[in-house]
């Protein structure tokens, strides 16, 4: 029996209206918030055991084999540099065991940044290693609206759902990642980590779908790294080149940029903790990635390409996996990547569902890549915060018909009442501007820059310092326009982008979901503008639907196409025409996937391809 449970936080006024008096043509952008900690465990710890056992994690695929020698640890282990402290204890290979909740503080309150065995010193990825609880009286209710979120419907389904928790305070994350989120400014769980956080510490697979912007990067990480910290290191790896790197988690996400940002946030939660980790990426040169992997790694953050090109050169093995993670999780499994995904999940080295943990997470996902999903999946608990799909009512939406000879004077006057605002005394924003192909980018940006925008441009056509600079120079200010292609539309963090405008509107209502989601991100406001004529008909009707399911305004004009259209708006979801997204497709009694109910989530990896072949094996993605 799925169970399935509906919550509804407490009722606050809708914020649409409110936002909506805000703008004028730009937006303006409120600040952070504040945090504190508490409970259950992941499956892997032994906390149960002796001290002694804890620290001898050996992964259930491993156990009863025979014992291994293993290659001796290398011996350039720096000694701690001026700590009393013991640093990163033994090896990756073997050697001493290391024990991260002693070295790390994981009760006791914070390491001290260095590494031993081999490994470097750590870098402060905070800058200035100011006084965690300092930096957190200081920045405290700066503003941010947190409270936008607590009237968002949740509801979870699956078997035996650990209950949410409302603060950190209430989960049992240990003083060294305790300490981080104070340095991170978090007061409190957003809604998708009040929930996700104690269903991933209780070891449980979990499908998350929860807005854009809502905090699902960390609801990820954390337990990521408290499970490991808790768990100890492996008493031993496996035997194979001594270049080999065996990282005990796998974050993956569709985008170069997306893993960067991913691997920079990871990288604060985890100061200190012990728990390092490493991302790999392609357009980048390969050498210094494999210094890093060979430097240890615990939680690698990847691209699928250049992962499986690390695979098969056998410089990483995921033979120890306890934690995969799929970011963007409907992406990385649409036609796209799905080979990819598979190759790397099912036909490595890589522990089978059950005996690995799985996190998937995004903001929309799709019926059918749900169902796909269940492969890869244990006895999931499907998490949706608002409706699957739906973008968040912290950005206003406004559809504007153009005609396509028209765009660009419109978008002309757009960010010349912008540049007014600005001089009046308006905070300078940030805007991003959606094309849908790429030599449309390098149009749109030159014409921009000629017309005496400081415009920037991202694309896959870019070279990858091309693309990382243009990003630098965006979020800067520098540039304060970037049109960029949807390999943007995913995921990125930026500060201060206060309005995204759709140029090109696209097919897909997720990919527009996505792109706006660009603003409006952590409890702050934005504003996204679409130019939309005739050519956008299919994705009307989804798109008033989405609207106003977001309580924004949807012109006449705009209801008026959504009557006339057959549905569309998705290539892969909503082909039913209900209303969005649908929820756990467990429920759907038509669901079944070799057995039935009972089978479902079971033990996965069966490999076939989605629906009978309805997904070819696609080509590498261009965004990888
Ligand atoms: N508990 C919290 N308190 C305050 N800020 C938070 C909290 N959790 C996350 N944030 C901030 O919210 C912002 C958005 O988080 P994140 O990028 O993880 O969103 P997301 O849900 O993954 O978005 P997307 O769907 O676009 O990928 C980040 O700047 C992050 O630092």
């Amino acid at each position: 029996m799925i169970a399935c449970v509906s919550f509804h936080t407490s009722p606050m006024p809708r914020l649409a209206a409110k936002i909506s008096s805000m703008f004028s043509v730009a937006c303006c952008i409120v600040r952070p918030w504040r945090p504190t900690q508490p409970d259950p465990l992941p499956t892997v710890s032994l906390e149960n055991s002796s001290q002694t056992s804890r620290n001898a994690y050996v992964p259930p695929h491993l156990r009863n084999r025979p014992a291994v020698s293993v290659p001796s640890a290398p011996t350039s282990a720096a000694p701690a540099a001026g700590s009393g402290q013991s640093g990163y204890g033994g090896s990756r290979w073997g050697g001493p065991q290391n024990d991260y909740s002693s070295r790390s503080g994981y009760t006791g309150g914070g390491g001290r940044g260095r590494w031993g065995g081999g490994r470097d010193q750590e870098v402060n990825p905070f800058g200035d290693d100011v006084d965690a609880e300092q930096a957190f009286s200081e920045q405290e209710n700066s503003g941010i609206n947190f409270d936008a979120y607590e009237d968002i419907p949740v509801e979870t389904s699956g078997q035996n759902i650990p209950a949410p928790v409302n603060t950190f305070a209430e989960i049992d994350l240990g003083e060294a990642l305790k300490a981080n989120i104070r340095r991170c400014k978090y007061v409190k769980p957003t809604p998708v980590q009040r929930y996700s956080i104690p269903i991933s510490m209780a070891g449980r697979d979990l499908m998350a779908c929860a807005q854009t912007g809502s905090g699902k990067t960390a609801a990820f990480c954390f337990p990521i790294i408290c499970g490991i910290m808790k768990a100890g290191q492996p008493v031993q790896r496996p035997p194979r080149g001594a270049r080999t790197a065996f990282p005990l988690a796998l974050i993956l996400s569709p985008t170069r940029e997306l893993s960067m940002q991913i691997h920079e946030e990871a990288k604060k939660f985890a100061y200190q903790t012990g728990v390092r980790v490493v991302v790999a990426y392609g357009g980048s040169p390969i050498n210094q990635q494999l210094r890093e992997l060979e430097r240890g790694v615990e939680i690698l953050v990847a691209t699928p390409g250049r992962l499986v090109d690390l695979l098969e050169r056998a410089r990483v093995s995921l033979q120890m996996i306890r934690y995969l993670t799929l970011d963007e999780a409907d992406r990385m499994l649409d036609m796209g990547f799905e080979p990819q995904i598979r190759k790397i999940v099912e036909q490595m080295d890589m522990p089978p569902p059950g005996e690995r943990q799985t996190m998937l997470f995004s903001a929309t996902f799709p019926k059918e890549i749900q169902r796909m999903a269940s492969d890869f999946l244990s006895n999931y608990i499907l998490l949706a915060v608002g409706r699957v799909g739906s973008s968040t009512d912290l950005i206003v939406q406004r559809i504007v018909y153009v005609h396509e000879a028209e765009k660009r004077s419109y978008l002309m006057d757009l960010l010349h009442g912008q540049r007014e605002s600005a001089v009046q005394g308006k905070q300078e924003t940030l805007t991003l501007v959606f094309v849908e192909t790429k030599r449309g980018a390098d149009s749109l940006e030159n014409w921009l820059y000629a017309n005496g925008f400081p415009a920037t441009s991202i694309h896959g056509d870019r070279t990858q310092q091309e693309r990382e600079l243009a990003l630098r120079s965006f979020k800067s200010g520098r540039t304060p326009i970037l049109v960029a292609t949807d390999v943007a539309a995913r995921g990125l963090d930026i500060p201060h982008v206060a309005h995204v405008i759709n140029f090109d509107l696209p097919n897909d209502i997720d990919d527009y979901v996505h792109r706006i989601g660009r603003t409006g991100r952590a409890g702050k406001t934005g504003l996204a503008t679409a130019f939309f004529n005739d050519n956008n008909a299919s994705i009307a009707r989804a798109l008033a639907e989405l609207m106003q399911e977001a309580k924004q305004e949807v012109p006449e004009w705009l209801s008026t196409y959504a009557k006339r259209s057959t549905y569309g708006g998705g290539k892969n979801r909503r082909s039913g025409g209900g209303r969005f997204g649908g929820r756990d497709v467990r429920r759907e009694g038509s669901f079944s996937r070799g057995g039935g109910y009972d089978h479902y989530g079971g033990n996965g990896g069966g490999g076939s391809g989605y629906g009978g072949g309805g997904y070819s094996s696609g080509a590498t993605s261009a965004w990888d």
